[in-house]
């Protein structure tokens, strides 16, 4: 991008008509963004403006366009609404808002970026995969049950992450709230009304306890863990209030777990409908598991960032790449700070000062000439790619799942070997299927239209039994 003269005459993209005066587009947006944004982009082309809540939005949809979002730094493209408004939307919290952004970009991110680095996973991994294997001991004990695949999937990484970032001492019993919190998150983030009572009270729990768990005078990396002892000093540091601490808590926490359940679900999702893969995948596990470690015991003992990046889970970090690219659908907005222009394709976009621009980043992953069978579960679309350790092998494809640039998600070694974890011991343990296997009447699977950027799926229950070996 670059910044532009004003006395320039602003380029006009097209504009998607509303008949509402101050909400524009912001009904239908809100309602299905994914649908919404394909639909937009067949009519207007890959630039259009929009109304969305008195916000005149520029959509581009262009790996140029959406690169330069990502490079651009707050001073000249700003998150700090999009930061305000989730605070906001998880804890409650209505605190000044330039010192609630202030906490959050120039506190929290930097110190989470460097608890998060790849090099502090190396400690972290083995810890998180044992908590989580010792969750699971119960199914292990168990030839079937029946169970909802999100919960089964979601509750030990819960645990198991919460213990080993947030400690000991952090509350354990959290899980079933902040799902609950989770699932109104679009319509508290859009301001939509919903029955919100037990949500209420699920946010009032957990803030209860998260405030417990800061209000020792000590802390220490065994009982508050890696991120959590950080977190306490860092408060204590820069005399944040006490309620405010535990509103910017409950919004890491809510970060830090939402897209990665999601994901999660997805990913099971994808491989228990495309059996091909998932056999692929499961073989490739097996293998592993017993010719580079010898058995489950010894995986979880070593399990570290350079085993996991290992030649003999390529297909896997592919499946979960794959994964990712079917679910983006957007950039968070940013509100442009100055006149500029983004480049797009050969040319540029004009945003002036006071508008916001929104990435399309489904477009790009949709894209037919970038990702031939764009609709498809290709499992190992990302197998045949540079698998370098530390490195996602998309290097050189348009791939913004995990963000791009300055704004890189801060979480995503987490992310990547969490998700690795869950997939690796769970498909070395157990056999699934789906009820109603054989009508398939769960795939694909009902999605909410609303949405914060990944589709959320309905419960899919289904049965798991023990594997011979395990
Ligand atoms: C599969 C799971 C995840 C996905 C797909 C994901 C995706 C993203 C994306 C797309 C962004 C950029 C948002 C924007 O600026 O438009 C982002 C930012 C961020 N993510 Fe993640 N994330 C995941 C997991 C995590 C985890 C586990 C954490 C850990 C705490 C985390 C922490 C963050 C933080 C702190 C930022 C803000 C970065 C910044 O604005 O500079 N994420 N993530």
């Amino acid at each position: 991008f670059s910044s532009l003269s004003s006395k320039r005459p602003a380029s006009s993209p097209p504009r998607v008509p509303s008949v509402l005066p101050w909400f524009g587009t912001a009904l239908s947006f809100i309602s299905s963004p994914d649908e919404f944004l394909a639909r937009c982009r067949k009519q207007y082309g890959n630039v259009f403006r929009m109304l969305l809540g008195g916000r005149e939005v520029v959509v581009v949809s262009s790996i140029s366009a959406i690169s330069s979002i990502y490079a651009a730094d707050h001073n000249v493209l700003g998150t700090h609404e999009t930061h305000n408004a989730l605070y906001a939307a998880v804890s409650g919290g209505k605190g000044n808002s330039t010192e609630v952004y202030r906490v959050v970009s120039h506190l929290i991110f930097p110190m989470v970026d460097q608890r998060l680095s790849r090099r502090s996973m190396g400690d972290l991994t083995a810890p998180i995969a044992q908590a989580l294997y010792g969750k699971l001991k119960p199914y292990t004990q168990m030839k079937n049950a029946r169970v909802t695949l999100m919960k089964f999937l979601t509750e030990p990484l819960c645990f198991a992450t919460n213990v080993i970032m947030f400690g000991t001492r952090y509350p354990q019993d959290t899980y079933e709230d902040l799902r609950i919190l989770d699932e109104t998150m679009p319509e508290r983030f859009y301001s939509v009304p919903f029955w919100f009572w037990p949500s209420v009270k699920a946010r009032k729990r957990m803030l209860r306890q998260i405030d417990d768990y800061l209000s020792t005078r000590d802390f220490s990396a065994e009982e508050d863990g890696w991120i959590g002892s950080a977190f306490k000093k860092l408060f204590r540091e820069n005399d944040v209030a006490r309620h405010e601490a535990c509103c910017h808590l409950l919004t890491f926490q809510w970060g830090m777990h939402t897209n990665t359940f999601g994901i999660a679900l997805w990913f099971f999702l994808f491989l228990f409908s495309h059996p091909d893969a998932l056999h692929a995948i499961r073989n490739e596990v097996d293998r592993a598991i017993k010719e580079d470690f010898g058995d489950l015991d010894s995986f979880l003992a070593s399990v570290n960032p350079q085993v996991l990046d290992r030649p003999c889970f390529t297909s896997l970090t592919s499946a979960l790449l794959e994964t990712m690219r079917l679910t983006a659908i957007f950039v968070a907005l940013r509100v442009a700070e100055t006149d500029l222009q983004l480049k797009d394709r050969g040319g540029t976009v004009t945003v002036r000062k006071g508008e916001y621009v929104l990435g399309n980043v489904q477009a790009v992953h949709m894209d037919e000439s970038e990702y031939p069978d764009h609709r498809k579960f290709v499992f190992d679309r990302f197998a045949h790619n540079d698998h370098r350790e530390g490195r996602l092998p998309t290097d050189g494809q348009p791939w913004f799942s995990f963000a791009a640039g300055r704004h890189l998600c801060k979480g995503r070694y987490l992310a990547m070997y969490e998700l690795k974890l869950v997939a690796i011991i769970y498909l070395y343990l157990f056999d699934f299927t789906p009820v109603n296997h054989e009508s398939r009447s769960w795939w694909p699977p009902r999605t909410t239209r609303r949405n914060l950027g990944i589709p959320r799926a309905e419960e899919v229950f289904v049965d798991i039994r023990l594997r011979h070996h395990a």
